[in-house]
């Protein structure tokens, strides 16, 4: 995949010629507005699995050129989907320092800050997340919408790594720990919908949960976030900054997005 993903000619339009599926249907993110809202009973609180992760485990946190993420242990699952799905990794989107709205998601028209991702598959069908990812049942993704508030202590056992993946393929190992302090406390409040990856190759394979509650993080990690990273190796000649790695609203024409609560 180019290095320039989200910038410049191979940029978001330039996806499908050579991903078919990003020009296709059930392409995420999207825009969360009152006439796609429809209330559904049925949509339970999540429960979550094996997220309590001791310290004495450790989580790989790698630079993949277009994001940062970590890679979580096989023993976190979530329960209350149609099926199990297991952990995969977690990453995040975000903008740049003049201009924090790198959220992917958004509500009424709204960008937040920035949006933590964490990518599970679909383990009672499939064997791994390779299998799993071009399935319409294959994986579950948690959005979780950052917003500017107090620091926030959890999401820096994550940040404070970041100097240490500053440049493409460097990774660092990070100590286990609650991936639920991560989440937002109103767990039963969500949006819903059959979507797709947001980065190539847009497989609509992805069981979208979108917390209604935003995280806060301080302006300052905010920051760490949003200047830290290259997409680029750390010997190149031409660094590339690492921001605004988020896809645009994508058309959601007759379809409805379930929301576990009411407005
Ligand atoms: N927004 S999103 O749709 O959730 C989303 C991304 F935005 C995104 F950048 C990635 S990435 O790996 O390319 C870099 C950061 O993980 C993924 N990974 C998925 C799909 C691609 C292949 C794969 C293989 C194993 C585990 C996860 C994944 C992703 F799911
Ligand atoms: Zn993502």
């Amino acid at each position: 995949v180019s290095l320039l993903l989200y910038a410049g000619p191979d940029g978001e339009k330039a996806w499908p010629k050579k991903y078919p599926f990003c020009g296709g249907v059930f392409q995420s993110p999207i825009d969360f507005h009152k006439d796609i809202l429809q209330y559904d009973s049925n949509l339970l609180p999540l429960e979550f699995i094996g997220y309590n992760v001791s310290s004495t485990d450790r989580f790989t946190l790698t630079n993949n050129g277009h994001s940062v993420k970590m890679y979580l242990s096989p023993t976190m699952y979530i329960r209350n989907l149609p099926f199990e799905y297991t952990a995969s990794q977690l990453h995040l989107h975000w903008g740049n320092r003049n201009k924090s709205e790198g959220s992917e998601h958004t509500v009424s028209g709204k960008h937040f800050a920035a949006e933590l991702h964490i990518v599970h598959y679909n383990s009672e069908k499939y064997p791994d997340v390779t299998a799993a990812m071009d399935k319409a049942d294959g994986l579950a993704v948690l959005a979780i919408l950052l917003e500017i508030g107090p620091f926030n202590p959890s999401y820096e056992k994550i940040f404070r790594h970041f100097r240490n993946v500053k440049y493409k393929d460097q990774m660092v190992q990070v100590p286990g720990f609650n991936i639920r302090e991560l989440l937002p406390d109103r767990l039963d409040e969500y949006y819903r919908y059959e979507g797709s990856l947001t980065t190539p190759p847009c497989y609509p394979s992805v069981l979208w949960t979108v917390f209604r509650h935003p995280v806060k993080i301080s302006q300052e990690q905010l920051l760490a976030l949003e200047t830290a990273m290259y997409c680029t190796e750390s010997d190149d000649p031409e660094p590339l900054e690492m921001v605004d790695n988020f896809r645009n609203v994508q058309e959601f024409h007759e379809r409805l997005v379930f929301i576990s609560f009411h407005e």
